[in-house]
């Protein structure tokens, strides 16, 4: 018998978990007429070939959101892999608290701030998942960075919910 491999590509992604001044976490529901329609998301998008991670972070959340950055702001989390059957999704992470502008949703996606503790009762893409771990671990890194203890707060009470997704 034949052994078929397919070798699937890797994407990377720019992501960017946007947090308000009460704590809220900026989340997106792809649009019809994308790939994975109706889940929910973090802003953010594909990096191109000549981008650093952070350029195409600033461009997305600009495409997206119609918000600026200021490039010394976000702050890189960690990296988040997830294997879905057509591609490896493979993302640094970053943390944003400061923007001009309100976000928008230039792409037809509905935006909701979400608090920390209500993420996963929305329908997330299987690799948000890996994401809120991210978050989770993070929290402490996250505060003393961001002077956010509310945020750590909020963040602890995620942890039981998360389930532990294959990486
Ligand atoms: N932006 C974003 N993409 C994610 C997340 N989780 C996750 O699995 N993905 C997947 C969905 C997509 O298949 C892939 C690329 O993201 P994307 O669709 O936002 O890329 P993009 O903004 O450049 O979109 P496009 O120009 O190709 O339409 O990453 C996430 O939290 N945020
Ligand atoms: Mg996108």
């Amino acid at each position: 018998m034949k052994l078929v491999t397919r070798s699937r590509s890797t994407v990377h992604v720019a992501v960017g978990v946007l947090i308000n001044d009460v704590n809220e976490i900026l989340i997106a529901q792809r649009p019809k007429g994308k790939p994975f329609p109706g889940f929910w998301e973090f802003p953010g998008g594909k990096i191109e070939p000549q981008e650093t991670p952070c350029q195409a972070l600033l461009r997305e959340l600009h495409e997206e959101l119609g918000i600026e950055i200021n490039p010394d702001h976000p702050l890189l989390l960690g990296n988040v892999k997830y294997a879905y059957p057509e591609f490896i999704f493979q993302a640094p992470v970053f943390i944003c608290t400061s923007w001009e502008r309100q976000p928008q949703p230039l792409e037809g996606q509905r935006l909701v701030w979400a608090k920390p503790f209500d993420l996963l009762s929305y329908n997330l893409l299987p690799a948000c998942k890996g994401i809120c771990l991210l978050l989770q671990e993070k929290t402490d890194f996250i505060a003393r960075e961001r002077k956010r203890n509310i945020f750590q707060d909020s963040m602890n009470k995620i942890i039981k919910n998360v389930p532990n997704p294959t990486r």
